[in-house]
């Protein structure tokens, strides 16, 4: 079967088609196929967004689908920065500027308040139309100065439970076992197999 990911940032695209492709599903990005109007994301929830840019996705192509929609919610915020997350410095998807504002943001808050979550919520839109939409959640904390190359986003600021390294710091294989995005692929595979058997 051929899955279309549907996703504008490079380094999520990689994540998704290392855990999508390992599956022996053959992988198109939004480059091999025709380009197509994307509606902005504004829904109030992952889920929301997932749905949205899959569907646009599909609708233009015909091809099945799946979308990620992500941030991070972190507690002493109330949740967001949220589906804020890839414009909370304003520019979309200045990772840099986005985390600086969350470690200035964090600056006065003790360390056993700065609990967070990566949150991925992904959607797939089938061949005939069916919809699915996942979650996957990954605990952790916010420490207070930037620390590791790998991964994007908020990778170099967030220490997930148990661990004593940032996320930036695990190799893509770690990474992968224990994120909130190979979490909610993972959920979603059983979909995709069930369909590339029809
Ligand atoms: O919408 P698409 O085109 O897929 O690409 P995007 O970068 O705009 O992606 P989102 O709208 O889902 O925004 C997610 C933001 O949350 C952050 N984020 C999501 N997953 C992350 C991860 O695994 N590690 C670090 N930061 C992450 C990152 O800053 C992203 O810009
Ligand atoms: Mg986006």
């Amino acid at each position: 079967m051929k899955l279309l990911l549907a996703s504008r940032n490079a380094k999520k695209l990689r994540e998704l088609k290392r855990i999508v492709a390992a599956e022996g599903i053959e992988v198109l990005g939004l480059d091999d196929v025709p380009e197509f109007p994307e509606a902005p994301e504004t829904a109030p929830t992952f889920e929301g967004n997932a749905l949205a840019k899959a569907r646009d996705a599909h609708a233009a192509t015909g091809l099945p689908a799946v979308a990620d929609d992500s941030g991070i919610a972190v507690d002493a915020l109330n949740g967001m920065p949220g589906v804020l997350s890839a414009r909370w410095a304003g520019a979309h998807g200045d990772d840099a500027a986005n985390l600086e504002l969350v470690l200035g943001q964090l600056r006065d808050v003790p360390d056993e308040r700065r609990g967070a979550a990566f949150v991925s919520a992904v959607a797939y839109v089938a061949a005939d139309g069916s919809e699915v939409v996942v979650r996957g959640e990954w605990r952790g904390a916010i420490i207070r100065e930037a620390r590791g190359a790998n991964g994007f986003g908020y990778d170099p600021i967030f220490r997930p439970d148990g661990l004593e390294v940032t996320s930036a710091e695990l190799s893509a294989e770690e990474k992968d076992a224990l994120s909130h995005r190979g979490k909610a692929l993972r959920l979603l595979l059983p979909h995709l197999r069930g369909q590339s058997s029809r």
